[in-house]
C-alpha cells in the first residue's frame, strides 16, 4: 500500500501524540462525570481506540454507522444511517468521535440525531478537520489536526473501502484514481 501514497501528512507517531493529547484533555474536562462515547463507524475506529486508551474516566461506549461517501472522493450529499445507537442517550453527556469532518454533513446529521434522542450535552472530537471542505457551518470541540483540502486516506479513512489499515494518514498518488 505504501507505494500508492504520494505524501504522508501525519505519521504514526504524530497521530499517537494527538490521540494522547486529546485523551488527556477529555480526562481533565470530564472529571467527575460519566459520559457516553459514541464512535462513528467505520472511519473512527482507530482514533476511538487510541483516544480511549488515554481517557481516564468511567465511560460507556457505543457505535453508530453512517455513510455518505459511496465510493470515490465526493460526498453523495445524503447521510444514510446504517447502524443505530443501541444505548439510551436521554440526558447523557455525549462525546462523539469522528475521523474527519469535511463537508460537515455527517456531523450535522449526527448532532440532530443525538438532540432528537434527548442528549444533555454533545461534544465532538475528530482526528482531522478539513475547514475548506465545509458546506455546513459546524465545528468540533477537540481536533487532532487541521488538514488541507485534499482527499486523505489511512488510519481509518478509506478510498473505495481500502487503505483504512494504513498506520498513517496520507494522500494517494493520482494514478490510483485512474485505476
Ligand atoms: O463531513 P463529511 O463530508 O460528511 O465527511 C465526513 C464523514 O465521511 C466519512 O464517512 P463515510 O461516509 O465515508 O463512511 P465510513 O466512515 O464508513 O468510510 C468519515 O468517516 C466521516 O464520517
Ligand atoms: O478526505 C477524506 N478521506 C476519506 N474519507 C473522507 N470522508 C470525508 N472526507 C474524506
Amino acid at each position: 500500500m505504501d507505494n500508492d501514497i504520494e505524501k504522508v501528512l501525519y505519521s504514526r507517531e504524530e497521530i499517537a501524540g494527538a490521540a494522547k493529547r486529546i485523551g488527556k484533555e477529555l480526562t481533565h474536562d470530564y472529571e467527575g462525570r460519566q459520559p457516553l462515547v459514541i464512535s462513528v463507524l467505520k472511519g473512527a475506529i482507530f482514533f476511538t481506540v487510541d483516544v480511549l486508551k488515554e481517557f481516564d474516566c468511567y465511560t460507556d461506549i457505543d457505535f453508530v454507522d453512517v455513510s455518505s461517501y459511496h465510493g470515490g472522493t465526493e460526498s453523495s450529499g445524503k447521510v444514510d444511517l446504517v447502524r443505530e445507537i443501541n444505548t439510551d442517550i436521554k440526558g447523557r453527556d455525549i462525546i462523539l468521535i469522528e475521523d474527519i469532518i469535511d463537508t460537515g454533513r455527517t456531523l450535522e446529521y449526527m448532532v440532530n440525531l443525538l438532540k432528537q434522542g434527548g442528549a444533555n450535552d454533545i461534544k465532538v472530537c475528530t482526528l482531522l478537520d478539513k475547514p475548506e471542505g465545509r458546506v455546513v457551518d459546524i465545528k468540533a470541540n477537540y481536533v487532532g489536526f487541521n488538514v488541507p483540502n485534499e482527499f486523505v486516506v489511512g488510519y481509518g479513512l478509506d478510498y473505495n473501502e481500502l487503505y483504512r489499515n494504513l498506520p498513517y494518514v496520507g494522500i494517494l498518488k493520482p494514478a490510483v484514481y485512474q485505476k
